[in-house]
């Protein structure tokens, strides 16, 4: 595990665990969750970065060594995810960039389509783009081909907590993949995070479970532990399911009567 890392866009990360700015009662404990959680990748939404003096900036509460990842969270086309993701960038928000997409308000299920376009222009003007989308084969392909640094799948609708509701779809995704799979999206709880890792994922991105907890500061660090467990387990070649029982001792040498 000691040089286990993830290279997303060139950079190399120790932290698989990608973390979010979003739902916290109080902004101000984001540095404390960052500590436990050992995250070293942050999403901001742009339209909660606040580009005057204002006391309410989320981004007084962001130390300058995270890698900010600014997300297009209100975009409905991939024209306006775009001029987001130039504003970010010139606001000094660097190159990272998480594509939103969504015109669907009952579910926020992201538009690969216009995901795709947006991932296109964005990746050709030098950006590290990470597309949030719906878990779907042919459209994974596609961003890679356009260039998507990594693909974000979603597990379930943002916010549910709901897990991994699309377990198979991104199962595909893991294993035909040539760029980073990320979960995104749904993950309640850390061992639902476990599981997307044993299943091979290269990381996670988890905001609404940690900043919802009772204690976010404690369920940051259960999510770090379960990350690092889960890709310990799958690094360490998870055993087959049977149908059948198998005894685990020799079913020979039993005592004579
Ligand atoms: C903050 C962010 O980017 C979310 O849109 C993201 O998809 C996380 O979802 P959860 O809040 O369900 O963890």
């Amino acid at each position: 595990m000691a040089r286990d890392l993830l290279t997303i866009g060139g950079v190399e990360l120790k932290s698989r665990l990608l973390i979010g700015t979003g739902k916290f009662n109080d902004d101000s404990i984001i540095p404390e969750v960052i500590n436990s959680s050992e995250s070293q990748v942050i999403t901001v939404a742009m339209r909660r970065v606040d580009f005057t003096t204002s006391q309410e900036n989320i981004m007084k509460h962001i130390p300058k060594d995270m890698i900010l990842l600014p997300n297009t969270s209100g975009a409905r086309t991939a024209e306006e995810a775009v001029r987001i993701a130039r504003l970010a960038r010139a606001a000094g928000m660097g190159n990272w960039i998480k594509i939103e997409v969504i015109s669907d308000q009952k579910y926020l299920l992201p538009d690969n389509y216009e995901t795709i376009k947006a991932t296109e222009v964005l990746a050709n003007e030098g950006f590290i783009v990470l597309p949030y989308m719906s878990p779907d084969l042919m459209v994974a392909k596609k961003l890679e081909e356009v260039g998507a640094a990594a693909v974000m799948p979603l597990g379930a609708p943002i916010g549910t907590n709901r897990g991994l509701k699309t377990k198979e779809l991104i199962q595909i995704l893991i294993d035909e993949c040539k760029k980073p799979v990320i979960v995104d999206a749904g993950i309640g709880k850390p061992s639902q995070a476990c599981e997307a890792m044993e299943l091979g994922a290269d990381a996670v991105l988890v905001n609404t479970a940690i900043a919802t907890a009772g204690d976010p500061v404690a369920m940051g660090e259960a999510f770090k532990s379960a990350v690092h467990s889960g890709r310990l387990a799958y690094l360490s070649g998870v055993g087959g399911v049977t149908t059948h029982a198998r005894a685990s001792s020799p079913l020979t040498g039993f005592l004579q009567m």
